[in-house]
């Protein structure tokens, strides 16, 4: 006899999983309990007017629509079983884990640029402790997340992201936060040379800097790196496969 067809879907690349997501360049397929929502660095300083962008002349005026669809679909992936995984971008309050003049991080970091120029600010900016570190009062991590400090841009650099993912056998990651073209890109990437699927939900996803940049962030991820998708997409890909599930 022959075997039947496992249910569930196959991408055009041969990847198999039960959800199926359109996605550019082409649609992606993925189970829930090997995937992860990533929700990159929500906090004060990326998304809140008074906040580190804000004050270093970012603009942060189109982030509340952004902070409401990365509800949505963190809503929508705690009711597949997909966990959900916060980042939180910043150095202890005597920024020790920034690095000095010998870290590239120390001149290119716009927030530890913003503090030289004013030096008022210091203790302000990234700092743990500090309201502009605390993620916005609309996106509340819950029992059964992780919540993952990091000091650079990638989210697997000096973390235990990589051994966290491994151990609950994850290999999909599914992007939300701020900014596209930076801790997103820069950890979308170091996932993709690590062997994980990458997704963008680029309706969840705001740029630091002009609107080229996320034009340019998300088309280079698609060309390269992995896939664009948007939250509705999500919603709808992971609600047709839970009604797949339930037994009639
Ligand atoms: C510009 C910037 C971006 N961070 C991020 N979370 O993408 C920074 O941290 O300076």
């Amino acid at each position: 006899m022959e075997a039947e067809a496992p249910a569930g879907y196959r991408d055009p690349s041969g990847r198999h999983g039960a959800v199926a997501l359109p996605a550019r360049p082409e649609p992606i397929a993925f189970d829930a309990d090997t995937t992860a929502l990533i929700v990159v660095d929500m906090q004060n300083a990326y998304a809140t007017k008074g906040g580190y962008l804000d004050l270093a002349g970012f603009d942060v005026s189109a982030t509340g629509p952004v902070i409401e669809r990365i509800a949505r679909a963190v809503a929508a992936a705690r009711a597949a079983g997909i966990r959900v995984i916060w980042f939180q971008n910043g150095w202890d309050p005597d920024y020790v884990e920034a690095g000095g003049p010998g870290s590239p991080n120390w001149h290119k970091s716009n927030a530890l640029k913003t503090m030289r120029r004013r030096p008022g600010m210091n203790g302000r900016l990234l700092a743990k402790g500090t309201w502009d570190y605390a993620l916005v009062d609309a996106l509340r991590p819950e029992p059964g997340d992780i919540v993952l400090a990091k000091p650079r841009y990638s989210g697997f650099y000096n973390t235990p992201l990589d051994s966290m993912l491994r151990a609950r056998g994850i290999r999909t990651l599914v992007f939300t936060g701020i900014a596209t073209n930076v801790c997103v890109e820069s950890t979308l990437r170091d996932g993709y040379h690590r062997e994980y699927f990458g997704i963008v939900l680029a309706d969840a996803t705001h740029q630091a800097g002009p609107p080229a940049l996320q034009e340019g962030a998300l088309l280079n991820i698609e060309t390269f790196f992995g896939w664009v998708s948007d939250v509705a997409a999500f919603e709808a890909a992971l609600h047709s496969d839970e009604a797949r599930r339930i037994p009639v």
